[in-house]
């Protein structure tokens, strides 16, 4: 495991074609085995933070460094190579493949490592226990609930084990059980050493988390520690 924060962003702005200025001159460090919530209203810029963090998007200005890496002096390729075995995203709508079964969904966040699919069914198998799940594992995610299919979600985003969870609005969908169900999950996975960072527009869930941020108009407070 490489040195230093596990996300650094360095005076990070982030302008849309159209001179929309999502994100302006954030300073942020996440360290190894952090649990972060960024919170903030609609249209503050948090979607357009957490592409920057899972370098799903690159800044306009300033320096994104995850894994010690300055993912703008990568390749595409290596970039797409970092994302794959260093990160994990989550989203409000779930994004499971439709029609694929809840197994194959979650083994299929593995083929990026080339392995075998019965491996990689086996590693989904473990990663679904994981998540309380092994009495679902051949249902389609239309015959999910929400809650289930979040879940399903996130052992796809696990199951290579990256270092960083990703997750933008994870209950937004929710009732309040199953979001409470999901944020117990993540909890879970927190405290066996994934680093995880929760972009949320809920003021009492971000609060409920060890470390918060807020994010108004693009800027963030609470980027940095030292
Ligand atoms: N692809 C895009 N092109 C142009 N402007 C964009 C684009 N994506 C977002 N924006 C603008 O950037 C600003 C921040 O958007 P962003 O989606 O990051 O906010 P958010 O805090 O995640 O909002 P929400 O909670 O509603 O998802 C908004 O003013 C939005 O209209």
């Amino acid at each position: 495991m490489r040195s230093g924060p596990l996300v650094e962003l360095t005076a990070v702005t982030k302008t849309y074609p159209g001179g929309v200025v999502a994100v302006r001159g954030v300073n942020l460090d996440i360290e190894r085995g952090e649990m972060v919530g960024i919170v903030g209203r609609s249209g503050s810029g948090k979607s357009t933070l957490l592409h920057l963090l899972g370098a799903l998007d690159l800044p306009s200005a300033g320096q994104v460094r995850i894994d010690g890496y300055d993912i703008a002096g990568l390749r595409d390729r290596q970039l797409s190579a970092l994302r794959a075995r260093t990160i994990g995203f989550v989203f409000q709508q779930f994004h499971l493949a439709v029609g694929t079964s809840v197994l194959d969904n979650v083994a299929d966040g593995m083929l990026y490592a080339g392995a075998h699919r019965t491996v990689r069914q086996a590693r989904a198998r473990e990663t679904l226990g994981r998540v309380g799940l092994l009495h679902r594992l051949h249902h389609l995610p239309h015959q999910l609930s929400g809650g289930e299919r979040q879940r399903v979600a996130i052992a796809r985003a696990v199951i290579g084990r990256p270092a960083l969870l990703l997750a933008d609005e994870p209950t937004g969908n929710l009732d309040t059980a199953s979001g409470n169900d999901v944020m117990t999950l993540l909890r879970e996975l927190h405290s066996q050493g994934t680093t995880i960072v929760i972009i949320t527009h809920d003021p009492e869930l971000a609060a409920a988390l060890p470390r918060q941020m807020t994010m108004n108009d693009g800027q963030l407070r609470g980027g940095r520690k030292r």
